[in-house]
Order: C-alpha cells, then sequence, then structure tokens
C-alpha cells in the first residue's frame, strides 16, 4: 500500500537510485521545473555576459592546467550562498538528491561542487574520467544542460562510454532540462565538439577522503 502514497519526487529518486545500483548511469528530464532551468540559464548567461567565467583547467593542486587541446570550454565555479535564487535553489535540490542517493546506496556522498561550464562554437572536452589520481573524493557526476531546443546536427553529445575498454557508448544530446548522472571513477566520457554556444551546470558530488571527520 505504501507506494500509493508516493510523491512523484520519491519515484525520481528511485529510478535514480535504481539506476545507480544496476548500471552505474542514467539520465533523468524530471530533476527540476522548465521554470527552474530556465531561471539557471539566464543566471548562467548573465554570468557570462558580465564576464565572470575563466578558461577551464584539467588536473587538481600543482599539476592544475589550462589545456586548451583537452578542454576548451569556460567556467565559473558556483557555491550555495549565491545571490541568485535558482543557484541556491539548484544546491537544495542537489541536497535533496544527495540523501536520497546516500540512503539507498551507502555512498557516503558529504558534499557538491559545482560550476557553469560554457562551450563556445567549436569547443570541446576529450575523452577523460572525472576522478583524480591523488584524490579520490569525487564519487557521483551530475551534468545538468540549459540548452533550449539542441539540433540533431549541432554536436556537443556527451558520449559516455559503458564499459572499461571504451567499445560501447552513448550520446546524450544537451538539451535543457535533461540531467547526466554517472559514477564518476568508472565511466570514461567526452564532450564532442559543439557547433553553437552549448550551457552546462557541472556537478560532483564528494565524500570526504582518508581521515573520517567524526
Ligand atoms: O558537459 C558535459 O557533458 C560533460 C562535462 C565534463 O565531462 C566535465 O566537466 O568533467
Ligand atoms: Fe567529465
Amino acid at each position: 500500500m505504501e507506494t500509493l502514497y508516493r510523491t512523484q519526487a520519491d519515484s525520481l529518486t528511485d529510478r535514480i537510485v535504481d539506476a545507480l545500483a544496476t548500471q552505474g548511469w542514467v539520465v533523468v528530464d524530471d530533476v527540476f521545473t522548465p521554470a527552474e532551468v530556465q531561471a539557471l540559464r539566464e543566471a548562467c548567461l548573465a554570468r557570462w555576459d558580465g564576464g565572470d567565467f575563466r578558461a577551464a583547467a584539467v588536473g587538481k593542486g600543482g599539476g592544475e592546467a589550462v589545456r586548451s587541446e583537452i578542454r576548451s570550454d569556460s567556467v565559473l565555479w558556483l557555491n550555495e550562498a549565491d545571490d541568485a535564487p535558482a543557484i541556491t535553489r539548484y544546491f537544495d535540490t542537489m541536497d535533496a538528491l544527495r540523501v536520497a542517493v546516500n540512503r539507498g546506496l551507502y555512498l557516503g556522498l558529504a558534499d557538491l561542487e559545482a560550476h557553469f561550464a560554457v562551450y563556445p562554437a567549436g569547443s570541446f572536452y576529450k575523452k577523460h574520467l572525472d576522478r583524480f589520481r591523488d584524490d579520490d573524493a569525487r564519487t557521483l557526476t551530475s551534468v545538468f544542460y540549459l540548452n533550449e531546443g539542441w539540433p540533431a546536427g549541432a554536436g556537443g553529445e556527451l558520449r559516455l562510454y559503458l564499459d572499461a575498454d571504451c567499445r560501447q557508448s552513448v550520446d546524450i544530446r544537451p538539451q535543457a532540462g535533461t540531467m547526466v548522472l554517472f559514477l564518476s571513477d568508472r565511466f570514461w566520457h567526452e564532450v564532442l565538439p559543439a557547433r553553437r554556444q552549448r550551457l552546462s551546470l557541472t556537478g560532483w558530488f564528494r565524500r570526504h577522503g582518508g581521515v573520517m571527520t567524526w
């Protein structure tokens, strides 16, 4: 009988948890409402126009460097105390998702780091894994797209490789409202060259590595 009382939000998190448990990745399109997507898109564009973005780097700490032959997007890191309600709402919703995923999968996700990314026409991100060699905190990747009506010929798909040998893959169009979630240490992926400006909001759920903090 319990299922009768389930809300739509519950069934969304059930779908996500089930897919992550069985295949390690999932594509969903109902985490945010169309109005929330639109507000995030406007916040992203306002900051892009304001010149707040920086060329994205690869690597971490001492090894961090801008390598435009590997990735040619620009990013703006976000924090939950942002002035824009759309952004604080993003962090609230993602936190609810974090709690639900922890409950279902015991991943021990502790926090989220997130940035807007803008890929100007012609940009790409070559095949990579999201987990850093020297830091295994990134556990679950979420990529959320903010592009109204992305035509089939516009490139810019996320190519997600489904096996370690990269023999099988799926291409996901970066349409507004689409969210892709995948385990950060398992799935190689790349962004195919985009033929028009491509906007996204990428988040990594991290667990606390090494020393326990309680
Ligand atoms: O935007 C995407 O589809 C993926 C971006 C990505 O792989 C990354 O920022 O690590
Ligand atoms: Fe990535």
